[in-house]
């Protein structure tokens, strides 16, 4: 039986200003967009998923079984009681046992003191990943629900209404390989970065989809790639030292037409002899919607594979066989990335995965989650430089791309944000800006 829901006014401590300059975002600021997410967006995205679950609930018990019925409704119930949770600003409970990442995730919350550990008080990107992480704790320990994903269906609905403008891609890409150019390295570039605007959890899992041709929309939109380092980009990738092989790491983000978007950025790169080897990190668990996993990457190859136009077909099969020439390779799951850390944290907390990057040649960070753990949840000067942000994170050469969906940023031009905040008072939160920024390794 699913608990009733009670919600208590703001507490105190709430207060009725926007996040101070040089402070934590926080959900304890009711103008920022971290008081919008946790007070509003999340609720509704738990809300919806119980929706999504209680919908499938049929296909579930088909696939499954009958006796995992009140297994389900166990799951709706726990559902609900973290969004009391959520609703009710509790501490944010640690998880029982040690297995997986549970040691990890642990330590950290432990760490929070008293004046840090709910889910408005504590710094916004803490609690907003904590909520994907609890809401699998209710699935990792059942039998057979442990493999389910929750929200695969809305990922892989967000692939099958974007062949459309992949078809487009395609097509343009044919063009391009004739001649590797900087000018086609940029549009990918841009193009890759524009993909990031198809999130689902911006829209509380709503579909996305892109009207027009990716092409056009990318010179459509270059007066708002706010910060455009993408020439020294293609610096960092041409100077690679060609005695090696050279690897480049995608730490991907959503699942559909931005993953098509990155296959399609590592097709040039490999095509071009930017890179040998482009490797894919993805997350361990359903994250933020859309974000991909293992299953979401294979699914999409697989759905190119097996799909009616020929074209989609031969770069499904295309890329397969890149997989198996070791030119794309899915890394091994890592827990990190769907921890609550700051990347600045990496060396110390999973310096093996630290040591990995630092020898490939490029790392691109994908999104805007990449985005706030590489400079942390921080209201920074917004002309404060990407180097500083990342607070000693450099294991390789960077590069992050990003629609701009949270109210973090650096790296702006003086009297940059005026004048964007004239333009459009949301501009930090709507996804219709982007920047691509980078920060070199000197070896
Ligand atoms: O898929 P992306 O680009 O990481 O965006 C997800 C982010 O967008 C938001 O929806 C707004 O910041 C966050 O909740 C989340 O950090």
């Amino acid at each position: 039986m699913a608990r009733e829901v009670l919600c208590k006014p703001d507490p105190s401590y709430i207060m009725d200003i926007k996040t101070p300059r040089h402070n934590f975002l926080s959900a304890r600021y009711k103008q920022s967009f971290a008081y919008k997410t946790m007070k509003i967006r999340l609720p509704k995205i738990l809300q919806n998923t119980i929706g999504d679950i209680t919908n499938n609930c049929n296909n579930i018990i088909a696939e499954f079984g009958e006796v995992i019925r009140k297994d389900i409704l166990t799951i709706v119930d726990n559902i609900l009681q973290l969004k009391c949770e959520l609703e009710n600003d509790h501490i944010m409970e640690s998880f029982e046992g040690i297995d997986g990442d549970k040691r990890l995730w642990n330590s950290f919350l432990n760490d929070l003191d008293d004046d840090s550990n709910t889910f408005f008080k504590t710094c916004w990107l803490y609690s907003e990943c904590y909520i994907y992480r609890r809401l699998y704790y209710f699935f990792e320990n059942h039998k057979v629900l442990k493999a389910y994903d929750y929200f695969s269906q809305n990922k892989q609905n967000a692939f099958v209404i974007s062949v459309e403008p992949m078809l487009e891609i395609i097509h343009g890409l044919e063009s391009m390989k004739s001649y590797i150019s900087d000018d086609n390295l940029q549009i990918l570039l841009k193009l890759n970065l524009w993909g990031n605007r198809c999130d689902l959890s911006i829209s509380s899992g709503k579909e996305v989809k892109l009207n027009g041709n990716p092409f056009e929309l990318v010179k459509n939109l270059d007066k708002r790639v706010i910060i455009d380092k993408s020439s020294q980009v293609i610096e960092i990738l041409k100077s690679a030292d060609r005695r090696n092989d050279i690897v480049i790491e995608f730490i991907c983000d959503n699942a559909g037409y931005e993953l098509f978007t990155d296959f399609i950025l590592a097709d040039y790169l490999i095509e071009s002899k930017l890179a040998d080897k482009v490797r894919f990190n993805l997350k361990a668990i359903p994250w933020f919607i859309s974000d991909a996993t293992i299953n979401d990457f294979r699914w999409s190859l697989q759905f190119m594979k097996d799909h009616a136009t020929p074209v989609l077909r031969e770069y499904g099969k295309k890329w397969q066989k890149f997989i198996v020439e070791n030119k794309f390779e899915v890394a091994n799951i890592n827990n990190f990335w769907t921890s609550p850390y700051e990347y600045y944290r990496m060396s110390e907390i999973d310096p093996d995965l630290y040591k990995r990057l630092s020898i490939s040649h490029l790392v691109i960070f994908k999104g805007d989650l990449n985005y706030r753990k590489l400079i942390s949840d921080f209201s920074w000067d917004f002309t404060e430089s990407f180097e500083t942000c990342l607070r000693g994170f450099l294991p390789t050469n960077i590069c992050s791309l990003r629609t701009v969906k949270a109210d973090v940023i650096c790296g702006l031009l003086e009297g940059q944000a005026d004048i964007l905040e004239k333009e459009s008072k949301d501009w930090m939160i709507t996804g219709e800006y982007g920047t691509i920024q980078c920060a070199n390794k000197i070896r």
